[in-house]
């Protein structure tokens, strides 16, 4: 079985402190990874405080430049690079060829953003001073990342913190931490100086309370669950750290009665059934105007039973398995509530037979009651609840009816509908007849419990940068 470790000051960092990696298609391990202890990611913190003024000072070009090349880097490496996401993620091949483009895309988009940092000039109110806006790299970076996707996830962090100037140390989930190698590989190929990026595969309590705690680390970029994301808050407290989370979410998906419904369903099956289920804006709820229901339904679970479901290695697979055991476990829990409620199994419901793996049929729901388990919360995977509703209004208030607001989607063609939807409905991303809304260029980020600021875009940029006024007087 092949090893791997942390990537630390510009060296590859193994130690005796093992765990293994395991292929949720097979539920067999198939890599060794170390684990750093204390004091190397104290180090680690030490290294990118060094580097960070030489890192800062470099042009935005050429530090946009050494982003291209990582970019090319991961380009040059797509094949292997997507092989490794669907080895220790599952998802199928063609969606993890998908995710390291969409990585490229982001270095690149950074990469060219980082030019456009821009401060202003703001008209004096005392004759004989000046006042200026500047914009400085806030520091260096604790970035942790989750495994649902891998790679595209942790360069949403890491491609703007080092546009803007900053060093960034990255954490990445202890279940996928071979992308992040992968990553670390393609920083080390295009040239980034030892100290800028690193990679610290550990023990997350350990890693998270050193960044919050070690003065070094200016900032934290988290991605994952609500609940580290409440941790993390309460242990920022102390040292007042600034946080940047993107949380759970809990998407409905809206379905009227003047939509397009060949778009509404193939929509609804991206936005449900991409990456098994287990994306943070996976469709979560799906309401259907009852005016349609019926035929919404039938259509959607024959669109449903078409997906083909196996490894994710096998070609033309739509569906993988969920990443582990106690996933599988929770998604059968949930299917088992909602029938307790009243719901009705209309296709799926169960275990692949014939698969050691955490393989669970594409799942559809119909009269999913609002007190069942999956209304509320976060499925993480392929179970489609369906519910219907009468009115607009109704739709709008059953929407907003949580405690999340990471993004929502509405299926429609009436002009004046989308306008009310995009102001009143609670989320930080709203795709109208589009399940698939993600993009370098525009914020993404929730509202409520799904998080605080925003990724990608000029927001993304944003997030590693301090605004500073200079007042010069006798001027
Ligand atoms: N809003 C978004 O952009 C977004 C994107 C992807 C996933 N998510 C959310 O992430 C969750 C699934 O990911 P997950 O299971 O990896 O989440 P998780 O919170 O368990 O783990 C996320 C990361 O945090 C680390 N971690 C675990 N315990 C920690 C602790 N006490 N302190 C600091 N870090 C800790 C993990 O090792 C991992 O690297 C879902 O809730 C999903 O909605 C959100
Ligand atoms: O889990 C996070 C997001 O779903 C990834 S993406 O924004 O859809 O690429």
């Amino acid at each position: 079985m092949k090893s791997y470790g942390s990537y630390l000051d510009g060296k590859w960092v193994s130690t005796e402190d093992t765990f293994e990696v395991v292929n949720p298609a097979t539920a067999e391990a198939f890599a060794r990874v170390s684990r750093i202890n204390n004091g190397q990611l104290k180090g680690a913190l030490n290294a990118a405080e060094a580097a960070l003024p030489a890192w800062r000072a470099m042009t935005a070009k050429d530090r946009g430049a050494l982003l291209h090349r990582v970019a090319d880097e991961l380009l040059r490496r797509k094949s292997e690079i997507a092989r490794t996401i669907t080895l220790e993620n599952g998802k199928p091949l063609a969606q993890s060829e998908g995710e390291v483009a969409m990585s490229i895309d982001h270095l690149q988009w950074f990469a060219e953003e980082a030019r456009r940092v821009y401060g202003r000039t703001i008209p004096h109110q005392v004759n004989g001073k000046r006042h200026l806006v500047v914009k400085t790299p806030i520091g260096t970076v604790g970035a942790i990342a989750p495994w649902n996707f891998p790679l595209v996830l942790s360069v949403r962090k890491v491609a703007p913190a080092l546009a803007a100037g900053c060093t960034v140390i990255l954490k990445p989930a202890t279940q996928t931490p071979l992308c992040a190698v992968a990553l670390a590989e393609c920083m080390e190929a295009a040239g980034v100086p030892a100290g800028v990026f690193q990679l610290a595969i550990g023990n997350a309590a350990m890693i998270s309370r050193e960044f919050l705690t070690n003065p070094i680390c200016r900032k934290i970029s988290f991605t994952g669950s609500t609940q580290v994301g409440q941790e993390l808050i309460r242990g920022a407290a102390a040292a007042i750290k600034p946080l940047s989370l993107e949380l759970g979410g809990l998407a409905p998906v809206l379905v009227f009665d003047d939509c397009d419904l060949d778009r509404a369903i193939e929509q609804t099956i991206i936005a449900k059934f991409r990456n098994t289920g287990q994306s943070c804006i996976a469709a979560n709820r799906i309401y259907v105007q009852k005016t349609i229901h019926k035929e919404f339904v039938d259509r959607f679970v024959a669109a449903t039973n078409r997906l083909k479901t196996g490894p994710g290695l096998e070609p033309g697979m739509d569906v993988g398995p969920v990443v582990n055991q106690s996933a599988l476990d929770m998604a059968l829990g949930q299917i088992e509530d909602a029938v307790q409620k009243g719901a009705r199994v209309v296709t799926g419901g169960h275990r692949l037979k014939d698969s050691s793996g955490f393989f669970l049929a594409p799942t559809v729901l119909n009269g999913v009651t609002d007190d069942a388990e999956c209304m509320s919360e976060e499925t993480f995977a392929p179970i489609a609840p369906i519910a219907s509703f009468d009115t607009e209004e109704e739709a709008i208030r059953r929407a907003n009816d949580s405690c999340y607001g990471l993004s929502a989607y509405a299926m429609t063609r009436d002009i004046g509908r989308i306008f009310r939807l995009s102001e009143q409905i609670e989320a930080g991303t709203l795709g109208i007849n589009d399940g698939a809304p993600s993009t370098s260029q525009s914020p993404f980020g929730g509202v409520k419990q799904s998080g605080w600021g925003r990724e990608l875009g000029s927001e993304g940029l944003e997030a590693f940068l301090e605004t500073k006024h200079v007042s010069i007087g006798g001027v």
